[in-house]
C-alpha cells in the first residue's frame, strides 16, 4: 500500500468516524494495518503514540473538523487507551509547567526610568536623556512622587517588600532638582485652531507628561510677530555630535511649517527672549489626566470640558491695549501642560472604587479618604519645570495668567518661582447658562451656540446631577474658587 493511499485513506476514516458513517471492511483493514508494530519500521511512520504523528497530521489537515483536541481521541483501537492516557499526562505536564513559568515569570525590562539610568551610564548611542547618572540615581531612591502626600505601602513582582522602608530611606535623601526634557513635538490640527503637542521626560517619574502649545509662532517664522516664539529650550538643544538635521527635524525641532518642502531645523536658543509690558502674558493651564471624563465622555465631571474649554480659551485672539500705531488683537497664545495624575494622582484603579463610594453616597472627597487616599495627591513641580523648559518662566519677563478655579496651583506654581500674574477662573458651560440668566454676564459665544459645533470631546456643556454634585463638593470641601449661588440654582 502507498503511502499517499494510506494519507488518503487515514483522512477519510477520520471523517467518516466524524460523522457516524459505517465503516467499511476496507477501513477496518487500513487501520488494522497502522496500528501493527511492522509498520514502524517499513514506512519509517512512527506509531500513533508518537509525539507528533504525520499520518494524524495528514489526516488533520486533510479534515476541516479535526481540531488538536482529536488528537487524544480513541481513533485506534489497541493503541488509543494508552496513547490518550500518554497524550493527557503530557498535556498536564506541559500545562503545569506552562503554570510555573507564567508564575514565576518577572519582566526583562524594568521601568523606564532604571533604563534611562542604564542607558546614561553606558553612554550608549540611545542616551537621549539630558538627565545626570548622579540625578537619575537619586531619583531611583525616590518614591513616584516626593510631592505625593500619601505613601500607601505597595508590593510588586520586582519589589516583594513593602514599600514602607524605601520611602523611609528617600524621605531622609533630598529630592534631586527636577529635570524634564521634550522628547518630540508635533502639530496637532483641533477645531480651534492648530497646536503643537509637545511629549516630555523627567527625572522624576516615568509618565510622559505633555504640553499643548497653541503659538502662532511655532508655525510661522514670520518675526514680526509680536510675542516671542513658545519653544522648548530641551527640545531645541542638540543631542549629540552625529545629530543629522532630519534627526532633528523627526522629534520636532523645526521651526515654520513642516512639510515635504519646507524642512528648517531650529537651533539651540541661547538668548532668552524677553518680553514687552504691553503684551498680555501667556494664559496657561495646568490639566490632570481624566480618562472618564476626556475619553468615555463622563459627566461625573468637567475635565473633558475643561480640556477642550481650556484650548479654545488660549486659542482665541487677545486683544491689545489701545495704541494707534499697533493692531487692536494678536493671536491667541499659551498652553495646557497636561499631566498624567488621574484621579488626583490617586490611579485610575482607585478612582473606579472611589466611584463606586460616591454611588453609594459619598462625595468624591470622602471617598478618596474611604479608601486611604489623600484629598488630592497631586504635585505640580514637574508642571512649572515644563513652563520653565517652554521659557514661560519670570526670569524671562514671562508671567502667566493661570486658567483655574484651584487655589492649590496658584500656590504650588508661585512656589515654584513662577509669576501668576492673573488667576482666570474655569466656569463650567452650563453654569455660564445660569451665570447669564442670573446676572446677566454669560459668554457670548457660548450663548450663540458656537462653541458647541467646535468642540473636541463632547457635543455641548457637561450637565447632570452628578456633575453638579461633584463641583458643589470641590467648592465646599476644596475651597475651589467658583461662585456658589450658580451651583445652589441647580437644585
Ligand atoms: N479621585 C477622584 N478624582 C477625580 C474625580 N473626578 C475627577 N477626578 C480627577 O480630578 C482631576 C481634575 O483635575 P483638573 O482638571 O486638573 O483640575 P482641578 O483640580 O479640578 O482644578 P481646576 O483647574 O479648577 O479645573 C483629574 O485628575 C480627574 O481624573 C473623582 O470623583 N474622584
Amino acid at each position: 500500500m502507498s503511502r499517499a493511499t494510506i494519507y488518503y485513506g487515514t483522512s477519510k476514516l477520520i471523517s467518516k468516524v466524524h460523522s457516524d458513517e459505517l465503516v467499511t471492511e476496507s477501513d477496518a483493514a487500513l487501520l488494522d494495518l497502522l496500528t501493527t508494530p511492522q509498520w514502524q519500521g517499513k514506512l519509517k511512520f512512527s506509531r500513533r503514540d508518537a509525539a507528533l504523528d504525520p499520518l494524524m497530521l495528514a489526516a488533520a489537515s486533510a479534515s476541516s473538523r479535526t481540531t488538536r483536541n482529536h488528537y487524544q481521541h480513541d481513533f485506534f483501537p489497541g493503541t488509543a487507551a494508552e496513547s490518550t492516557e500518554r497524550v493527557k499526562r503530557a498535556v498536564e505536564q506541559t500545562t503545569q509547567s506552562q503554570e510555573r513559568k507564567r508564575m514565576a515569570y518577572v519582566s526583562r525590562q524594568g521601568p523606564r526610568r532604571l533604563r534611562l539610568q542604564n542607558q546614561n551610564l553606558v553612554g550608549g548611542k540611545e542616551n537621549d536623556s539630558p538627565l545626570s547618572p548622579d540625578l537619575l540615581k537619586s531619583a531611583e531612591n525616590l518614591p513616584p512622587s516626593v510631592s505625593r502626600k500619601h505613601q500607601s505601602p505597595s508590593i510588586t513582582p520586582a519589589n516583594p517588600q513593602p514599600a514602607t522602608e524605601v520611602t523611609s530611606l528617600a524621605v531622609q535623601s533630598l529630592p534631586p532638582a527636577i529635570e524634564v526634557k521634550c522628547m518630540a513635538r508635533t502639530r496637532i490640527p483641533t477645531p480651534h485652531g492648530p497646536v503643537f503637542l509637545h511629549l516630555y521626560h523627567n527625572n522624576r517619574d516615568s509618565k510622559e507628561h505633555l504640553a499643548i502649545v497653541v503659538d502662532p509662532a511655532q508655525y510661522t517664522d514670520n518675526s514680526s510677530l509680536l510675542a516671542p516664539p513658545i519653544r522648548s529650550r530641551s527640545l531645541d538643544a542638540v543631542w549629540s555630535d552625529d545629530e543629522t538635521d532630519m534627526d532633528r527635524i523627526i522629534r520636532g525641532a523645526y521651526i515654520g511649517k513642516l512639510s515635504a518642502t519646507s524642512q528648517h531645523p531650529s537651533r539651540p536658543s541661547h538668548q532668552p527672549s524677553i518680553m514687552t509690558n504691553t503684551i498680555p502674558s501667556p494664559l496657561v493651564r495646568i490639566h490632570s489626566e481624566c480618562f472618564t471624563g476626556e475619553t468615555v465622555g463622563s459627566m461625573r465631571c468637567d475635565c473633558g470640558e475643561q480640556l477642550d474649554e481650556a484650548i479654545r480659551l488660549i486659542s482665541r485672539p487677545i486683544s491689545l491695549p489701545d495704541d494707534a500705531s499697533s493692531p487692536r488683537t494678536m493671536l491667541g497664545r499659551g498652553a495646557v501642560i497636561y499631566l498624567k495624575q488621574e484621579g488626583r494622582g490617586i490611579g485610575l484603579l482607585s478612582k473606579i472604587r472611589a466611584y463606586n463610594l460616591q454611588d453609594l453616597g459619598h462625595d468624591t472627597v470622602t471617598a478618596n479618604l474611604m479608601l486611604g487616599h489623600q484629598a488630592d495627591e497631586r504635585g505640580y513641580e514637574i508642571a512649572a519645570a515644563i513652563l520653565r523648559d517652554l521659557g514661560l518662566s519670570s526670569e524671562l519677563g514671562e508671567g502667566v495668567r493661570l486658567l483655574t478655579n484651584n487655589p492649590d496651583k496658584v500656590q504650588a506654581l508661585e512656589k515654584e518661582g513662577l509669576r501668576v500674574v492673573e488667576r482666570v477662573p474655569m466656569v463650567p458651560r452650563s453654569w455660564r447658562h445660569r451665570s447669564n440668566s442670573k446676572a446677566g454676564a454669560g459668554d457670548a459665544e457660548l450663548d450663540a451656540g458656537k462653541v458647541a459645533d467646535v468642540t473636541m470631546i463632547m457635543g455641548e456643556a457637561v450637565r447632570g446631577e452628578d456633575l453638579d454634585k461633584y463641583l458643589r463638593t470641590k467648592i465646599l470641601r476644596m475651597g475651589h474658587l467658583l461662585p456658589l449661588y450658580l451651583a445652589d440654582s441647580a437644585s
